[in-house]
């Protein structure tokens, strides 16, 4: 059973790494650099590939009319897209027309070929679900998100798609909780149904469960008259439970007794009230924790954790800080009706460095601050609040390490490998000859300002490296 790739990539330098890598694990490929050579070659021939590996965006046209265009011809077919542009859109339409993966680049090579094996293994059996559909939803807010912990979740996303499973997403508070589930329902056959957030932690225990399963009029003092709960206010769409962990232990018996029956009494009630409603919950607990401990039901963790869904905190993700700051500036501007303001780089840098316990709520809060306080278009260090001014750690921010992480990014994407191996010895190389101009020529201090002994500084003077 000899497998075969085809490759549509414009980008030579990406086409080369995976011919090798490919190659390597002993699948035979082909690469073509434009739709139009593609087709070519494909249409004459039936299947002539188990895989194909697309950009999205090619010098001749666009990748996703290549996939519909493949999966109509061939449904079995397991297509990975590829691209450098990746944003929830591009994530859920890429699943929807029926994609097996997306990969969004700079790839690691490693995780490409893993991937490919297993998409073979997949069109072999022809197992993998074919989706094909052509209906647009509402997009609501944009969620932005380029770092790698947030494309994982741009992923769950958009294979969640078109399904109504519960979903627990896991996060520190700020990192997008809501948003994520707002993402969910909205891109679930139930968009059009109602959305409904209800917050564990900012009701009183003892009216939690009235809030959720409404009451009757009497049914205690003050119930003047009868309400609805949420969950009949969620008829049909997705009820959104946020600080889970907050939840008292009688009503997690009763919502487990809801979930797997369908209905419920409102309180003091009577008559059954029957639902169809999909929970996504959300804390920033660890349930496990609570689980040990007896606080959390266990029968009722695993209902809800269907799919468990994890939002990376702000820190990890500091690369996409520049786009989230660009954003929140440009909304606050438009809502405040004044021009927007930008952030000089070194502002972006200083940013990116900070340690953000509010994540991305408090990088928001911050951009409307700006919006109103900074004296200039342009947003200086010296114009954050007083208490941002400063690193917390004693590194500086260091405007090269950045400098260094796009770089080896951009490398990267142009498919370098081994970047090490080559970079070692140059950083060495340029402290070095910065330390003996330091000593002006002295050896013994010069390796004592780069933390050498004086023997491997004249080792590496002479070239010999540390063999
Ligand atoms: N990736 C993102 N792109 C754009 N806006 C974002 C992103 N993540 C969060 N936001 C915005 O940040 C704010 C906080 O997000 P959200 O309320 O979803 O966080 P949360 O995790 O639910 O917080 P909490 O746990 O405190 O309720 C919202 O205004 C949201 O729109």
């Amino acid at each position: 059973m000899t497998a075969t790739v085809w490759i549509v990539e414009d980008d030579e330098g990406i086409r080369w790494v995976l011919e090798r890598a490919l190659a390597q694990a002993k699948l035979s490929c082909r690469s073509f650099s434009n739709i139009h050579d593609f087709l070519a070659d494909w249409l004459p021939n039936s299947a002539p590939a188990q895989v194909v590996l697309c950009d999205i965006r090619l010098p001749d046209g666009d990748g996703l009319s290549l996939l519909s265009q493949l999966k109509q011809q061939c449904p079995e077919l397991a297509v990975i897209m590829m691209t450098a542009h990746s944003d929830l859109d591009s994530a859920i339409k890429v699943y929807q027309k029926g994609a097996f993966e997306y990969l969004p680049k700079p790839f690691d090579i490693d995780h490409a070929i893993a991937l490919v094996q297993k998409a073979i293994q997949a069109s072999f059996s022809s197992t993998q679900a074919v989706s094909v559909s052509t209906t647009t939803q509402e997009h609501g807010r944009t969620i932005i998100g380029e770092a790698p912990a947030m494309q994982a979740v741009f992923r769950a996303i958009g294979k969640l798609a078109n399904s109504s499973m519960a979903v627990l997403i896991n996060g520190q508070s700020g990192t997008g909780k809501e948003l994520v589930a707002r993402a969910l329902h909205q891109h679930s056959p139930r968009a059009t149904r109602p959305f409904i957030a209800l917050n564990m932690a900012a009701i009183p225990k003892d009216l939690i469960e009235s809030e959720l399963f409404g009451h009757e009029k009497g049914a205690f003092t003050g119930a003047h008259q009868r309400r609805q709960g949420r969950f009949e206010q969620a008829q049909g769409g997705t009820l959104f439970l946020d600080e889970i962990g907050d939840m008292p232990l009688d009503v997690q018996t009763r919502l487990l007794r809801v979930l797997a029956e369908g209905q419920f009494y409102r309180v003091g009630g009577q008559a059954i009230v029957q639902v169809n409603v999909r929970i996504i919950a959300a804390t920033h607990q660890d349930l496990a924790v609570k689980l040990s401990s007896g606080e959390f039901r266990e029968d009722l963790f695993h209902r809800l954790n269907v799919i468990p869904l994890l939002m990376p905190p702000l820190t990890e993700r500091a690369q996409d800080i520049p786009e989230l700051a660009a954003h929140f500036l440009n909304q606050a501007a438009s809502e405040l009706d004044v021009a927007t303001k930008r952030l000089h780089p070194s502002t972006q840098a200083h940013l990116q460095r900070l340690p953000w316990p509010g994540n991305v709520r408090q990088l928001e809060n911050l951009c409307r601050w700006l919006t109103v306080m900074a004296p200039a278009p342009e947003i200086l260090i010296s114009d954050l609040p007083q208490t941002l001014h400063t690193q917390p750690s004693s590194r500086q921010a260091c405007a090269w390490q950045l400098h260094l992480q796009h770089w080896a990014e951009q490398e990267f994407s142009q498919g370098r490998q081994a970047l090490l191996t080559e970079v070692l010895p140059e950083v060495e190389q340029i402290l070095l000859t910065c330390a003996l101009k330091h000593s002006q020529g002295h050896k013994q201090a010069a390796a004592k300002l780069l933390g050498w002994g004086r023997n491997t500084l004249t080792r590496k003077l002479n070239g010999k490296g540390d063999g």
